[in-house]
């Protein structure tokens, strides 16, 4: 397992140097795009890392995964009434669709849906976003995990477009909070700095029907790990979750900090990390990465 990460780590390497590092805020401009980690988490614990698995990145949209299990965990089924399960077709940024529809957007994935969720964490926590940091500590098993404040701060002053998301929605009655206090706790999750190793690790109850094995106990029911998997599938990659449900196969959440977590449900679950995005916002080495390891997922290659 640890040679052929290796080898997909190195067959990967060839795609650095395609596409370009977010530059929306100036501390993920910084980005070294030669960078490129792979983890995988077994479900029965094993940890493999190859490359840069053990750095540290700014997980971004990973995040939504996270909000969007927490709050289905206060909030049940009632959740959907405030936002979609559809894919958008649109970016992950898009104000237009939102507009169009009432201030109810289209799913959880997409910015303005990852707002209208927060909302709802707002409303259910005293401290949000220390719970959050806390369930991930827990979950990938590092207590050392931090919400980077140079991150946050970057996205608090770079908030614009986001900000007239949440205004929109609350015009329209979809959010309850006060919006500066929403758009804080979304940014602090975004800005959550964890590794591919930490992500492998966290994310692995989605592979494990729920099960946390980190925690020692379960997270999420095996029917919400399910439902997470199936939202992740049809919108995990933005406007490009066809292309990458064809190419990989596996449901999956990317971030532009360049980090993709992908699940092989029963099995495994990955995270690999390369900071160079493509047009839509998802990382072209990391998604290489994951195209490789899915082909040969049951087709190992003969190795010398
Ligand atoms: N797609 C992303 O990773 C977007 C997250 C980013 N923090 C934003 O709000 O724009």
């Amino acid at each position: 397992m640890q040679r052929w990460l290796e080898s997909i780590h190195a067959r990967a390497r060839a795609r650095l140097g395609n596409g370009h590092v977010a530059s929306y805020i100036p501390a993920l401009a910084r980005q070294d795009p030669g960078r490129l980690g792979i983890a995988i988490c077994t479900n029965a614990g094993e940890v493999y890392a190859a490359g840069d698995a053990r750095t540290a990145f700014s997980i971004q949209s990973i995040a939504k995964v996270l909000l969007l299990a927490l709050a289905l965990r206060t909030h049940g089924e009632a959740l959907w009434q405030r936002v979609g399960l559809n894919p958008s077709g649109m970016p992950f940024n898009s104000l237009a669709q939102l507009e169009a529809e009432r201030g109810k957007p289209r799913n959880p994935f997409i910015n303005a849906g990852a707002i209208a969720v927060t909302d709802r964490l707002v409303s259910a926590f005293a401290t949000p976003d220390k719970h959050l940091q806390d369930v991930a500590r827990r979950l990938a098993g590092n207590a050392t995990i931090l919400i980077d404040d140079e991150v946050l701060e970057s996205e608090w002053q770079h908030r614009s477009r986001n900000a007239a998301m949440a205004y929109l929605m609350k015009a329209f009655g979809n959010i309850d909070n006060d919006v500066d206090a929403v758009l804080r706790c979304y940014f602090s999750s975004c800005a959550l700095a964890m590794s591919c190793a930490d992500l492998a690790v966290a994310m692995n109850f989605l592979a494990a029907e729920g099960e946390a094995r980190t925690m020692g106990e379960r997270f999420v029911s095996p029917g919400l790990a399910r439902r997470l998997n199936a939202i992740m599938s049809t919108c995990g990659m933005y406007d490009a979750a066809g292309d990458f449900a064809y190419r990989v196969g596996l449901p999956a959440k990317s971030g532009v900090g360049g980090g993709i977590v992908a699940i092989v449900p029963g099995r495994m679950s990955i995270c690999a990390w390369s900071p160079a995005l493509d047009d839509s916002g998802n990382s072209v080495a990391a998604q290489y990465a994951l195209e490789l390891l899915a082909e040969e997922l049951d087709n190992p290659l003969p190795m010398a």
